[in-house]
């Protein structure tokens, strides 16, 4: 469901979000939880932080919600395992790094919670399975943080796509590529090899962190709209180039589906830029079909404009603004994923149709067989997929720290 929704259907159905550590992507989200859902147009559903983990002290938690002008309600806690034995929380947001999720949904979902987990879903296809395989079994929601699924502009495109507006589409081509490159220009990165981003303790590297955007693209025109029963895993011939760190610096995947004669290439990399100019100059995703194409501008993640070319001329772009809420002068385009867990919990169900769970981990699967094929490897208790709810993953026990 799109933006513009449940005007005049009553009260607004309110969820209650539980926020596991206090990074920086949770701190964005929290603060897209806050804005108003009238100032997206939305009336149906609503959002409430109820609580605040961090792993790390409780003092962390506290300092995070004084920053996002949080509310005072909110409970504090200073670990993952009090957070999801929280009575009030609805759902728990996971805003870890890669190497966490499996561990951290998995607490979440065996305390009974509801989880909406960041991207990449977990390390590994099988980790991505055994969530699945937990949230059915306990019957809760599970979805993995891809939020540009929920943007009203991939749905227009999407729209626009099954509407055979283009034709049938044979190819898509989507790059997400940072260039973080120092200025030596001696091939290192401005990320110090600790960051999450190169990091393979914390299973950094372009394409977990990045990639997972030009492959939604792929998966979002290429799989995503064919009928349930003609859906089929492409077959993934990669290229990767590994950082001194051991994680994938420069990582093209290329995915072939046989049965609709389509193939789509995803490329990523810290070391070029898909924008270098800053002035979305070329397209960051061509999808190409029979009639026509569409392109969308960069960032791959948060695009806010498209154009339509069909064969022969004509042009049409479409802008796609993120609105902001005026009162808290924010607005980033994550709650729109919100919106669809609220909308999920509501109606009961365990997983979305804009981000279904086969999806995540044929996504995951397609991920795996990229990093193999380029020999990343990462350490095994970040790959393992058995639980462990004493986990240094889930405790916080930093790398070096004392056993407790
Ligand atoms: N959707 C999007 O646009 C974006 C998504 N992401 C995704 O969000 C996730 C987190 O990224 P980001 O917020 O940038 O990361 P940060 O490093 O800023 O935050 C991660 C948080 O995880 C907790 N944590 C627990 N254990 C560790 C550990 N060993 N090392 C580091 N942090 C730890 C910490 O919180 P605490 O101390 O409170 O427990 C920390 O603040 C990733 O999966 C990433 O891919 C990131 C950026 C954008
Ligand atoms: O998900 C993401 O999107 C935005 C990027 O800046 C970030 O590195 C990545 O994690």
């Amino acid at each position: 469901m799109a933006s513009g929704t449940g005007a005049g259907t009553g009260t607004p159905h309110t969820v209650r979000w539980g926020i596991m550590a206090t990074g920086l992507i949770a701190e964005v989200f929290c603060r897209d939880l806050l804005t108003d859902p009238l100032s997206r147009n939305v009336h149906d559903v609503r959002h409430t932080i109820v609580a605040v983990s961090s792993s790390t002290s409780v003092d962390k938690a506290a300092s995070f919600i004084e920053k996002i002008d949080g509310p005072a309600s909110a409970k504090l806690y200073g670990s993952y395992a009090d957070l999801v034995a929280d009575a009030d929380v609805d759902i728990v947001y996971v805003a870890t790094p890669h190497s966490h999720h499996f561990q951290n949904a998995m607490l979440a979902l065996e305390a009974g919670k509801n989880v909406l987990c960041e991207k990449a879903l977990t390390v590994t296809a099988a980790q991505a399975r055994k969530l699945v395989e937990t949230a059915e079994a306990r019957n809760l929601f599970l979805m993995e943080a891809v939020w540009t699924r929920f943007f009203p502009l991939s749905i227009k495109i999407r729209e626009l796509i099954a509407s055979g507006e283009i034709g049938t589409v044979y190819r898509t081509m989507a790059d997400l590529s940072f260039n973080e490159n120092n200025e030596a220009d001696d091939g290192t990165v401005t990320f110090a090899d600790e960051h999450r981003m190169v990091n393979k303790d914390l299973a950094g590297g372009a394409l977990l962190d990045l990639g997972v955007y030009p492959l939604t693209w792929v998966f979002q025109t290429l799989y995503h709209l064919q009928p349930e029963e003609e859906k089929e895993p492409p077959t993934v011939v990669a290229a990767v180039n590994r950082y001194r760190t051991g994680a994938d610096e420069t990582t093209t995947v290329l995915c072939q589906f046989p049965r609709h004669r389509s193939m789509g290439v995803a490329t990523t990399s810290v070391l070029v830029g898909t924008d270098p100019g800053g002035n979305a100059a070329a397209p960051a995703i061509r999808i190409q079909a029979s009639k026509g194409e569409i392109q969308v501008a960069h960032p791959a993640f948060q695009p806010t404009e498209f154009r339509v070319i069909k064969k022969g001329g004509g042009v049409d772009v479409v802008a796609c603004p993120i609105p902001k809420d005026p009162k808290r002068n924010w607005g980033h385009g994550m709650f729109w994923e919100a919106d669809e867990c609220a909308r999920c919990l509501r109606d009961g169900r365990k997983q979305s149709d804009s981000m279904p769970w086969a999806e995540s981990i044929v996504i995951m699967e397609t991920m795996e067989s990229a990093l193999d094929q380029g020999g990343v490897v990462y350490p095994d208790h970040i790959t393992t997929d058995v639980y462990d709810a004493k986990s240094p993953l889930n405790t916080g026990r930093r790398e070096g720290a004392a056993a407790v």
